[in-house]
């Protein structure tokens, strides 16, 4: 039985202020029956964590454990600030700053060396579902992404059609429930039924109060990965509700 998650990418949004949006969430969903993850920018993630039982995590790291890499953070300095997880192959990374799959997946193998959940992110550009390759790209991404040592507990797999990212477009349920089932017979087929069928498969893009509870309703759909609506208490929480309510 997969464990529900609601992760919120708050991208580079919010800083001290913003902070008192978890707490309003931690006290709302303290005791919640899903897993509820926020990923803030890194200047707020070690305040972030005082806000138990709420988990938090990066929205990105560097490969390597340390070294010269101006502006990068590390997945041990993810771990020391206390967070659990990390985003990694998010679409706006892999297109404003190149990273194809291998790096993803350097990066994943790193968070995971350091006992963090690496949530690695995929998804196909307008142009390629309309070109009919959607699969193609979701399996292309998968294969070069995602380390061979994933477990249920290491790796969740994060799918955000980039057409749909803040944009209010959301893929028919159909259209997600393929996606998803698709995911979930490559990982079986690669990690076993056991593995294939423990990790968590997230939908990402324009997820909202109003549309969550029938995309929580399609098969393989093991929760949300949101954006825009994970930046208030008042956006995030009734997500959060319609998850638990599954
Ligand atoms: O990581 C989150 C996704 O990019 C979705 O963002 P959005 O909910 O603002 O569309």
């Amino acid at each position: 039985m997969r464990r529900k998650l609601a992760a919120g990418n708050w991208k580079m949004n919010g800083t001290q202020a913003n902070l008192v949006e978890i707490g309003k969430l931690a006290t709302a969903h303290g005791e919640s029956a899903v897993d509820i993850l926020i990923c803030p920018p890194a200047t707020l993630l070690h305040a972030a964590t005082s806000y138990a039982p709420l988990k938090f995590g990066a929205q990105d790291c560097h490969m390597l454990p340390s070294g010269a890499h101006t502006g990068d953070i590390s997945a041990a300095q993810i771990k020391d600030a206390g967070g659990s997880a990390v985003i990694v192959g998010h679409s706006e990374r892999r297109e404003a700053h190149e990273e194809h799959s291998e790096i993803v997946r350097a990066k994943a193998r790193a968070a995971q060396a350091e006992g963090l959940m690496a949530i690695v992110c995929m998804g196909e550009s307008a142009a390629q579902r309309e070109a009919q390759n959607t699969l193609d790209i979701i399996g292309g991404q998968l294969a070069g992404s995602i380390p061979d040592n994933a477990t249920g507990e290491n790796l969740v797999v994060a799918y955000e059609p980039i057409w749909a990212i803040g944009t209010g477009l959301v893929p028919t349920l159909a259209q997600i429930g393929e996606v998803h089932d698709f995911i979930r017979a490559r990982l079986e087929r690669r990690f076993g039924a056991g593995v294939g069928r423990s990790v968590r498969i997230l939908y990402g893009g324009s997820v909202k109060p109003d549309n969550a509870a029938e995309i929580f309703t399609v098969p393989n759909v093991d929760g949300a990965l949101v954006g825009g609506a994970s930046l208030t208490a008042d956006a995030f929480s009734p997500i959060i509700k319609a998850l638990e309510a599954v």
